[in-house]
């Protein structure tokens, strides 16, 4: 684990794997920070160089005053790379995170090698359901909204037969800053990629959740639809975090996608 100042506040990261495979970038969603990736890491250690970081707002990284956008967490994520030396990666978004590889493949195309959106669209949500989660936390904490997304996040199933992985996911979601979620919740209310969707020439893997409450299997399936070199995979048994409901089938996706580019 390390710690850089990157675009002007400081960002939690860690770099592990083979330095001398291309990189490998993984961008966590809303409420979430690195640790959701850790399942997922191993199979790629052997080939990649392997970046993961904790956006504004989130785990260690710094959470700088309220609201973000989109573009301020591209800058800092392409701030990052720059003093990692990271020229051209391949990225895994999750949900907020799958928007901010959409708006770095439109903004810097030469720096991004392939694409996998995961459990995310071009745009989530409206702006009223935003606007009144930011109300409800500003009030209430993220206490106030936890229930509901943790039932977006994970199928009933995985609720019941994992409770104590549950309550661990439930205590990082709580811990993140309320001011970190609400400035990226305001991040995503103000987002509409739908216009960048086309002038993505990155090859670009979608996934979807079967069971996600938060971008629908049809949602992130007509997001790939918009995107020029894209196609879309389904998991079963999975909510809106499959990189820890299903890492297994999840990691196989990534790799026969990287595959298929010619990364592995
Ligand atoms: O909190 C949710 O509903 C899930 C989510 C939406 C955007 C994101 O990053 O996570």
């Amino acid at each position: 684990m390390a710690f850089a100042r990157a675009n002007g506040i400081v960002l939690h990261y860690q770099v592990l794997g083979n330095p001398d495979g291309p990189a490998l970038v993984f961008v966590n969603s809303l409420g979430s920070d690195f640790r959701i990736w850790q399942d997922i890491v191993p199979a790629f250690l052997d080939r990649f160089r392997v970046v993961l970081y904790d956006e504004r707002g989130h785990g260690l990284s710094d959470a700088p005053p309220a609201p973000y956008t989109i573009d301020d967490h591209v800058d800092d994520l392409l701030a990052l790379l720059d003093l990692l030396t990271v020229d051209r990666a391949a990225f895994v978004g999750l949900s907020v995170g799958g928007m901010i590889g959409q708006r770095i493949a439109v903004r810097a195309p030469e720096r991004v090698l392939a694409l996998t959106l995961c459990c995310t669209a071009a745009k989530i949500g409206t702006p009223e359901t935003w606007a009144e989660r930011i109300a409800a936390v500003e009030n209430g904490g993220i206490e106030a909204v936890v229930e509901g997304v943790l039932q977006r996040w994970f199928t009933p199933s995985f609720r019941r037969d994992k409770a104590e992985a549950c309550a661990g996911w439930r205590n990082m979601l709580v811990r993140t800053p309320a001011h970190g979620y609400t400035g990226t919740c305001a991040s995503i209310r103000d987002a509409d990629l739908t216009m960048d969707a086309g002038r993505i020439a990155a090859p670009t893997l979608c996934v979807a959740g079967d069971q996600d409450g938060s971008t629908p299997p049809d949602l992130v399936r007509h997001t790939a639809g918009l995107i020029p070199n894209a196609h879309f995979e389904l998991i079963e048994s999975a909510g809106h975090i499959p990189c820890v409901e299903q890492p297994a089938v999840l990691s196989k996706l990534i790799n026969r996608h990287l595959q298929e580019v010619g990364l592995v």
